[in-house]
């Protein structure tokens, strides 16, 4: 999938660049096709250099591209969608979302009801192209609904699901990408404890992370499943595991999970 068209990015902080990064890297699209908007558009400067057009002005930015991504914090969003108001009714673009909390009607609301929005949430893996973006909207096209899952198939995995998912969504991929770093730095943390230096600790953990992910991917197979294969009766990795549940740790991850849920869907709510 390679595209003429030309996409613009409200909001290029930490997800915005990593979009724009997995989209170019996956060769959909050239940095001369990808307008990036910020306040502060000298930290920027490196991604001109580059061939990216780099912007303060939202509304121009939109006037000039097909697609629209809005990439900003929920708190911010309103100012910018009074900003782009006029430029987004002037053409028929496709706006994706990925700014969580905001439901595509609360979008519509302020662009006016003629807008197609489509909410994507992918995770800053879609920088390397390993996202899982899930994706949901009330009143785009079944064209445009499969024209954005194949632009976020080509930077990870995407699926549709009902938009009031979304903020499960959120916490459970978005967020989870915090969640399962912090896992592999705490085993790495252990693996210093028990004799490795810090580098070493931490390529072996992430390692060891990749693999159990890949064990379930390509196998389809259980966690428990793959679990029974490791735990040797009366052995070591029963010993450890029974430990890390009698600390609480799938509570923990299932507490901090549900918690991230109920912060998300009152991130716009709170503004
Ligand atoms: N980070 C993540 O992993 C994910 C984040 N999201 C969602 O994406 C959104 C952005 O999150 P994140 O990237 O972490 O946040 P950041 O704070 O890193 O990025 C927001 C960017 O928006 C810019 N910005 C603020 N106001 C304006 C404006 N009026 N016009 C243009 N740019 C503006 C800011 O730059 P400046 O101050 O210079 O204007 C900043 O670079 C949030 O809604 C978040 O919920 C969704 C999935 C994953
Ligand atoms: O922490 C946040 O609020 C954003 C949303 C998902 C990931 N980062």
């Amino acid at each position: 999938m390679k595209t003429q068209q030309h996409i613009a990015i409200l909001g290029s902080g930490n997800i915005g660049l990593a979009l724009a990064k997995g989209l170019v890297k996956a060769g959909i699209f050239t940095p001369q096709q990808i307008t990036l908007t910020r306040r502060n558009t000298a930290a920027l400067s490196a991604l001109a250099d580059e061939g990216y057009h780099v912007t303060a002005n939202n509304a121009e930015a939109v006037a000039q591209a097909d697609i629209v991504v809005l990439a900003i914090l929920p708190q911010q969003l309103n100012k910018l969608l009074d900003e782009i108001k006029p430029a987004a009714n002037q053409t028929k673009h496709l706006l994706i979302s990925v700014v969580s909390g905001v439901s595509c009607q609360d979008i519509r609301t302020q662009l006016g009801q003629d807008v197609q929005v489509i909410r994507a949430m992918p995770n800053t893996a879609i920088a390397i192209g390993h996202s899982m973006t899930c994706i949901a909207t009330d009143n785009a096209s079944a064209a445009n609904v499969s024209l954005v899952l194949s632009l976020f198939d080509t930077v990870g995995v995407s699926i549709q699901i009902n938009e009031e998912l979304m903020t499960s969504a959120t916490a459970l991929c978005a967020c989870g990408i915090a969640f399962f770093l912090r896992s592999i730095r705490a085993a790495s943390q252990g693996g210093t404890e028990i004799g490795f230096h810090a580098h070493d600790a931490l390529k072996m953990a992430a390692q060891t992370a990749k693999g159990a992910a890949d064990l379930l991917l390509q196998l389809a197979s259980h966690p428990e499943q793959e679990i029974d294969k490791v735990t040797s009766p009366k052995g070591c990795t029963i010993a450890g595991l029974n430990e890390m549940e009698h600390n609480g740790f799938s509570s923990a991850m299932i507490k901090g999970i549900k918690t991230s849920a109920e912060k998300a869907g009152a991130l716009y709510k709170s503004e």
